[in-house]
């Protein structure tokens, strides 16, 4: 299943190649010049701003799209688990998570409660979609694309709808997932300065590849900073403290061991943050900034 590269062997795990990959439309090219190649167990990320064709790369990376130039090359027998950053939804219609997972997947159920176990709304299952949090949706779309067992995870902005709390925590349940299957991950990031830490790739796309490299040579690259000029701060990485974790039915274990019904710092829980390790370039801070995670600039 793995690719061939260009000496016959199987050295680099590869999954996905695209050399120079281009989409035109209408006499404008979305997308051009694109070069690059995800890995087993690699996590890549494409930053850039509205209209870059950030999307438009996620889909020839799926084959949703063809490219109008430049090759996409995909390993023998695939497996991609895909969240679009739309999904085309009726939502008068009520749809049950349990619905949802089973909507273009043919699914056993031991397959289906593994997912939901795994992205921890296993007592979401009978919950109607429409009333779902913007957390819980993204969980449920998450868990509907690795319910397939992908080698491939293409995540077209995967926390939108999703606060900062809530980001991280994602964030965290992606890498865990890369952790325990080693499938490779796609990226999109709807945030220009902060990228999830466990990133091996960053490319900023603006049309073309502006940079790529590790967040920490492309923070400082000098066509980031130019790309996003007044507004290029550097780019930040972020990262979860775990002095409590959420329990699937929203309660929180504390350090401690106790339990409560959440993690405000009142319940005299909380730790102080400072001491974390600082990672990224520049000054970044949303101002949000809970209890259960920071941001770093
Ligand atoms: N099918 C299409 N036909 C014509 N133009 C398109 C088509 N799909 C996308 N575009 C245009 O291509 C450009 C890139 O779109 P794309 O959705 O890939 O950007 P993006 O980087 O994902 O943006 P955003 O951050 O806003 O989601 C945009 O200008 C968009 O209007």
């Amino acid at each position: 299943m793995l690719m061939q590269d260009k000496s016959g062997s199987q050295g680099r795990n590869q999954l996905v190649d695209l050399q120079r990959a281009g989409i035109q439309r209408n006499g404008r090219w979305l997308v051009r010049g694109v070069d690059l190649s995800i890995s087993r167990g690699e996590i890549l990320t494409l930053i850039g701003p509205n209209g870059a064709g950030k999307s438009t790369t996620a889909k020839l990376v799926t084959g949703v799209l063809r490219p109008s130039e430049g090759t996409v090359a995909r390993a023998g027998d695939l497996r991609i688990g895909y969240v679009p950053q739309k999904l085309s939804i009726d939502w008068t219609m009520p749809l049950s998570v349990r619905r949802l997972m089973r909507l273009t997947n043919t699914l056993c159920d031991a397959d289906l409660l593994a997912a939901l176990s795994a992205t921890g709304i296993s007592h979401l299952i009978d919950a109607e979609v429409r009333h779902l949090s913007g957390g819980e949706f993204q969980r449920a779309l998450l868990a509907r694309a690795i319910a397939r067992k992908p080698d491939l995870l293409v995540l077209d902005e995967p926390v939108q709808g999703v606060d900062f709390a809530g980001e991280t925590a994602l964030y965290d349940l992606i890498r865990q997932i890369r952790d325990a299957t080693g499938c490779g991950i796609l990226l999109i990031s709807h945030d220009l300065h902060m990228v999830m830490a466990a990133t091996d790739t960053v490319i900023c796309l603006n049309g073309h590849v502006c940079c790529r490299g590790t967040p920490d040579s492309v923070s400082r690259s000098e066509d980031y900073q130019r790309l996003f000029g007044a507004n290029a701060r550097g780019l930040a990485l972020y990262s979860h403290q775990h002095d409590h974790t959420h329990l699937p039915d929203g309660r929180v274990l504390h350090g401690d061991g106790s339990i409560t019904d959440h993690c405000h710092p009142e319940d005299g829980h909380h730790h102080d943050h400072d001491g974390h390790d600082h990672h990224g370039h520049g000054h970044h801070d949303h101002g949000r900034q809970d209890g259960e995670a920071t941001r770093h600039a």
